[in-house]
C-alpha cells in the first residue's frame, strides 16, 4: 500500500517543518529587537531597499528545486509578518477588495498589513498624506491601454515620493453564476478591461451588450446577484463573488501588466539595483527636450521611461515623466539630476526605489 509509503516521509516532513517553525520564530524575535532599535528613534518600519535586498539574495542563493520566484513568496511573506510584529503597516489602495490594486498591495507588502480599499486614485493620495495610511498603491501604466492620466496628475502635486513599484501580470476572465452563457444578456467591467478584451469580445460575443462599471470587482458583485450578467474580472473577484469561469485569459494581450507605484512620506534609501522617477518641463522652443536630456547622456545614466503630459495651461507645453535607472544618492545620477533641475523651467523629483522588473 502507498500509504505504508507515505508514513516515513511525512515524519520526516513533520521533523522538518519544526525546524522549520523554530527558525521562523528565532527570526521573528531578532525582528521585534530590531523593532525596538528602531522606536527608539522613530525609524520607518517598512524599509523597501532591504526587502528588495533580502528577495534578491534568496533568489541568488536557492540551490532548488524550489522556484526562485515561489522562494521570494514564501519570503515576501516571512518579512510581513516580522514586519507586523514591529508595527502592522496600513497601505490605501482603489478598492474595492478584490481588484488587481489589492494584489498589487500583497505582492509589495505581503499579506500582513492593514488593507484600507478607497473610492478613488484622488482618496488613496489623501488618505497616504493625511496618515490616515502609512503608504498608498496607485496604478500609474497599463502595457495594453497606457498611462493612468489622474495618477500622473496627482504624482505632480502631491508631498509623497514614489518608494517602490509593483508591476502585475493582468488576466482577465469571463464569469457568471453558472459557469455559463446561455442566460447572459450584458457583459460588465471597468472600461480599461472591456478595451483590453477587444478583439476577443467582437469575436467571441459580438451580440452580447457590454457595460463599463466602476470596477471589475463592482463587475462581478452584479454577476453574483443576477444571472443575465456576466463580468470580466480577475480570478481573485470572481472567487470572491463565488462566480464560475466562462473562458479564462480572454484579454487580447497574453502580456498585458500594470504598473503600480507604493506611495508614502518614506524616502527609500539605495539598494544597489534601483531606479529614479522625475517629472521636468522646458520652454517651448526647439531643441528644447534634447538639450534637457543631455546631461543624462553625459554622465551615461539610462532613461529607463519617457512619457509626456500636456500641461493644461493652454499653451502647448508639456510635463514629462522621466524614469533613469539608478538612485538619486549616487554619484552619477545625482550629478546628472542637478545639471537637469538648472536647466528643467519644471524639476520635481518624484522618488528613488528599488528596480522592480
Ligand atoms: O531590517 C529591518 O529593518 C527589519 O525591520 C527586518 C525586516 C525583515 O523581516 O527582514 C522587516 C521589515 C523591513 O521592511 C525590512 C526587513
Amino acid at each position: 500500500m502507498s500509504e505504508d509509503k507515505l508514513l516515513p516521509l511525512r515524519q520526516q516532513i513533520d521533523a522538518i517543518d519544526a525546524e522549520i517553525l523554530a527558525l521562523l520564530n528565532r527570526r521573528a524575535q531578532i525582528a521585534q529587537q530590531v523593532g525596538h532599535v528602531k522606536a527608539e528613534t522613530d525609524a520607518p518600519v517598512f524599509r523597501p531597499e532591504r526587502e528588495a535586498q533580502v528577495l534578491l539574495k534568496v533568489a541568488e542563493r536557492n540551490p532548488g528545486p524550489l522556484q526562485g520566484s515561489d522562494v521570494q513568496t514564501i519570503f515576501r511573506e516571512v518579512m510581513s509578518a516580522c514586519r507586523a510584529l514591529e508595527r502592522r503597516v496600513t497601505v490605501a489602495y482603489l478598492g474595492p477588495a478584490g481588484t488587481f490594486s489589492e494584489q498589487a498591495v500583497y505582492q509589495q507588502f505581503g499579506h500582513a498589513v492593514e488593507s484600507l480599499a478607497c473610492a478613488s486614485i484622488d482618496e488613496v493620495f489623501r488618505a497616504a498624506e493625511a496618515g490616515t495610511a502609512d503608504f498608498g498603491v496607485v496604478p500609474v501604466e497599463n502595457s495594453s491601454e497606457g498611462v493612468i492620466n489622474r495618477t500622473l496628475d496627482l504624482l505632480l502635486q502631491t508631498t509623497l515620493s514614489i518608494s517602490g513599484e509593483v508591476a502585475i501580470p493582468i488576466h482577465h476572465s469571463l464569469m457568471s453564476k453558472d459557469g455559463t452563457m446561455t442566460a447572459v444578456t450584458r457583459i460588465c467591467a471597468h472600461s480599461q478591461a472591456l478595451a483590453q478584451c477587444n478583439a476577443w469580445l467582437n469575436q467571441h460575443y459580438p451580440n452580447i451588450q457590454r457595460q463599463a462599471v466602476a470596477s471589475n470587482a463592482e463587475a462581478a458583485r452584479m454577476a453574483s446577484e443576477d444571472a443575465t450578467v456576466a463580468a470580466i474580472a480577475g480570478e481573485v473577484a470572481g472567487k470572491k463573488y463565488d462566480l464560475q469561469i466562462v473562458n479564462a485569459h480572454i484579454q487580447d494581450d497574453p502580456h498585458n501588466r500594470t504598473r503600480f507605484a507604493v506611495i508614502g512620506r518614506l524616502q527609500t534609501a539605495a539598494s544597489g539595483r534601483d531606479q529614479t522617477s522625475l517629472v521636468l518641463s522646458v520652454a517651448n522652443k526647439a531643441g528644447a527636450v534634447y538639450n534637457l536630456l543631455a546631461p543624462l547622456a553625459k554622465h551615461g545614466v539610462s532613461m529607463t521611461r519617457f512619457e509626456s503630459r500636456p500641461a493644461r495651461m493652454g499653451s502647448w507645453e508639456y510635463y514629462f515623466y522621466v524614469d533613469v535607472e539608478g538612485h538619486a544618492q549616487d554619484e552619477k545620477v545625482a550629478m546628472a539630476l542637478a545639471e537637469l533641475k538648472q536647466s528643467a523651467a519644471f524639476f520635481k523629483l518624484l522618488g528613488s526605489y528599488p528596480f522592480s522588473h
